[in-house]
């Protein structure tokens, strides 16, 4: 398959070299022109370091290298998805297969990745999403993803194009769980990091985790995802990987935020997008809109937009009114 990757940061360069070892042409694009004669010239990618590029990958910072390509996977962070599928447009009429793997949402609007992409282009997209993490999917080691899509064929067909015997893809027609899971998480995994720098314990960020996981499920399923998409690997899995892995940028940058480092000074410091900082706002502005209870989110919110201090935040979340594990449901069985 001839194949184009739209970002080259470590998420795109990462699954270039698997499409690439999988037998794809591929073609990794870059936004700035800088940046792709940089890769072509080192073969390597400062956000992948001590990983080279394989020969044959092509490099371009033309979207036209779009042009008649069967697959275009598009992996820029969130800020600039609509802006790269814009551009991308004219050059898509013989693509049939379009990929969004950027975990966000929009700010302002709520839309979900595929939908910006979806919006730009007119055409329907397969969201890629799961416990992933680039340094590993770069280095070969087995990870499972899911790809979904209300087309069954065209989740079918993408699932395809990147299975291989390091990389197990699973379908699924829920896009908006699989893209709410993967945006959502990325708010708690910043609190798992911010719990880890203020030096609380195991304890403390499995209750944020399972807490964290709940208020996800709430608003993703306000917002039209089904609730077993949530006990998947773009749900509790990806969770558990980004929560846990020193490789999560938004895990490093609340460990810093917990440090006592300021917002923005520690997402300078992780040097790569943290989608969690743009998530939060997101994800704050959605559960008001929505009307649905998101204690941890609106926690994250106020202490990275209001200064809140990390600790008295922990400390009402955990004096929060009482409450029930179980809906009211339950109590009648
Ligand atoms: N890094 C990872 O392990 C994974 C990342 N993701 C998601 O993939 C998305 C991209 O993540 P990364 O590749 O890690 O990000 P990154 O921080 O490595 O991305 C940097 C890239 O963004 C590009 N960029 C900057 N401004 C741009 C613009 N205006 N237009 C187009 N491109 C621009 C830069 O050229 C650079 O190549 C995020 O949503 C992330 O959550 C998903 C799974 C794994
Ligand atoms: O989504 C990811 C892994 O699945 C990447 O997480 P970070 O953005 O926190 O590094």
């Amino acid at each position: 398959m001839q194949v184009t990757i739209a970002g080259s940061g470590g998420w795109g360069t990462a699954l270039a070299i698997l499409l690439h070892e999988n037998g794809h042409d591929v073609t990794l694009w870059s936004h700035f022109e800088t940046e792709s004669k940089q890769l072509a010239e080192t073969h390597q990618n400062p956000y992948l370091p001590g990983v080279t590029l394989p020969e044959g990958l092509h490099y371009s910072a033309d979207p036209a290298c779009a042009q008649g390509r069967e697959m275009v996977v598009f992996a820029t962070p969130s800020f600039a998805v609509r802006t790269t599928a814009h551009a991308f447009a004219p050059y898509l009429a013989e693509t049939p297969l379009l990929v969004s793997v950027t975990k966000g949402i929009e700010e302002g609007t709520g839309y979900r990745m595929s939908e910006l992409v979806s919006q730009e282009t007119g055409r329907t997209v397969v969201a890629l999403s799961g416990p992933s993490h680039a340094e590993e999917v770069s280095r070969g080691i087995p990870t499972g993803v899911v790809v979904a899509c209300p087309e069954r064929e065209l989740a079918e067909r993408v699932q395809n194009a990147f299975m291989c015997s390091r990389f197990r893809v699973y379908t699924s027609p829920d896009t908006a769980g699989i893209e709410l899971g993967a945006a959502l998480k990325n708010v708690i995994a910043l609190c798992a990091g911010v719990c880890d720098g203020m030096g609380y314990g195991d304890n403390t960020k499995a209750l944020l985790m399972t807490r964290g996981l709940a208020e996800v499920a709430r608003l993703g399923m306000a917002l039209g995802a089904h609730r077993e998409t949530f006990a998947g690997l773009a749900g509790v899995g990806d969770l558990i990987v980004t929560c846990t892995s020193m490789h999560s940028r938004n895990r490093r940058a609340g460990i810093l935020i917990g440090q006592g480092v300021p917002v923005q000074e520690a997402m300078k410091q992780v040097g790569a997008v943290v989608e969690g900082y743009y998530a939060a706002q997101s994800a704050w502005e959605l559960a008001q809109r929505k009307n649905v209870d998101m204690p941890i989110t609106e926690a994250a919110y106020a202490v990275l937009y209001e200064g809140r201090d990390p600790r008295e935040a922990l400390n009402s979340l955990m004096l929060r009114d009482r409450t029930s594990e179980a809906e009211d449901a339950a109590w009648a069985r």
